[in-house]
């Protein structure tokens, strides 16, 4: 996507062909700046402290991670290294295992000698692929919201939570390629963004591309959603996901889960975007069987924000030795999703609905 003219995906690879160039998502919206990967640990950091985040972009960042590991060492050994360092950055994106076994899936079999030109080959198309399943997704989702427009020739509202735009993406993003793939055709729309506590991805990642990129929206406070529910005023939910089950239950960022159950009581549909890496086959009871990463308390009781001097501050919003919890994910159940929406088109959130988009995996 676009900012300001230029075109830009989340990772990239430095000139130098070795390092790998990300966005560093902790600066934004404020600042905008870029960071060298230059090593198996840069890109452990990278996804673990968040400088990239969002499900597909942890996944890319995880390949190009195992490419960077065999530039000091391809051998077998360091590769198994390599996998469980990245593999234990974050527990619930499972696009994060999913790219780590299509990387070890290329390398095992080659000689030490191949790897290394072979990792930064299947990094570098993973991410192309990331990028055309997202697009493909965002022309299926489209149809959805141009279907809204048709029936009541207004301004479609879509509520969103969390980012799960391009930023969380290598391109395009998944709950919100569709907003773009609308946008840019013509039809009229508004977006509802949750800020999403406690590190608020919607106010200063989803605002901040939407933003770039033009499209009118909002920025909301989390409990807002179901207000606006209430009053007509939210024409469908579209959200990511981190794993989504065999049976279709959607684990996304905390909060999620009571969008849902607000848009089910108020009969406002409610997509989940994903491309099928995102799909967990192994897992079917989302509540029960997902891991729920919990993160720093300091994410809770402290918040960061632009003083009126320009400068970026951390605050202290708790008072002192009030404990807090911070866990990351939820699951909505499928029976609160109304339609998943992937790169093979939309489908019902249910096993058969998997199913019948992706006989392969049946
Ligand atoms: C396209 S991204 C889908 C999800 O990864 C997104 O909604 C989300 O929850 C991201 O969480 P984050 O903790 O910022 O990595």
């Amino acid at each position: 996507m676009k900012i300001n003219g230029t075109p830009y995906r989340t990772i990239w690879l430095a000139k130098d062909g070795d390092c790998v160039e990300i966005i560093d998502q902790t600066k934004l919206p404020h600042e905008f700046v870029t960071i060298t990967l230059r090593s198996l640990n840069d890109a452990a950091l990278a996804i673990g402290d968040m400088w990239v985040r969002g499900a597909p972009l942890i996944g890319a960042t995880a390949a190009y991670g195992m490419a960077l590991a065999t530039l000091a060492d391809a051998s077998d050994a360091a590769l198994k290294t390599a996998y469980d360092t990245l593999h234990a950055t974050r527990p619930t994106a499972i696009n994060l295992k999913w790219a780590l076994d299509e990387m070890m899936a290329v390398l095992s079999p080659l000689p030490v000698a191949q790897r290394r030109a072979a990792a930064y080959s299947r990094a570098a198309a993973i991410c192309d692929e990331d990028s055309a399943a997202n697009a493909a997704l965002g022309e299926h989702g489209a149809k959805i919201i141009a279907e809204i427009h048709r029936k009541t020739g207004k301004t479609v509202n879509i509520l969103t939570h969390c980012n799960a735009g391009w930023l969380a993406t290598v391109d395009w993003g998944t709950a919100i390629a569709p907003i773009y793939k609308a946008f840019d055709a013509g039809i009229p729309v508004h977006v509802w963004v949750d800020e999403t506590r406690p590190r608020n991805q919607g106010a200063s990642l989803t605002a901040r591309e939407l933003n770039w990129h033009g499209v009118p929206h909002t920025v909301i406070a989390d409990n807002t959603g179901g207000h606006l529910m209430q009053h007509g005023m939210v024409d469908l939910c579209i959200v990511g996901t981190d794993r989504t089950t065999r049976n279709g239950d959607v684990c996304n960022k905390i909060g999620t889960y009571l969008k849902a159950l607000a848009a089910k009581d108020n009969n406002v549909p409610f997509y989940v975007g994903l491309p099928s890496p995102t799909i967990d086959w192994n897992v079917a009871d989302g509540v029960k069987e997902i891991p729920i990463e919990q993160r720093s308390a300091r994410e809770q009781s402290h918040i960061f924000g632009k003083d009126e001097s320009g400068k970026v501050v951390e605050v202290q919003v708790t008072p002192d030795g009030s404990a807090c919890i911070n866990y990351g994910f939820d699951v909505t159940p499928a029976r609160l999703v109304t339609g998943l929406i992937t790169e093979r088109g939309v489908c019902e959130a249910s096993p058969a609905g998997l199913k019948a988009l992706f006989p392969e995996r049946a």
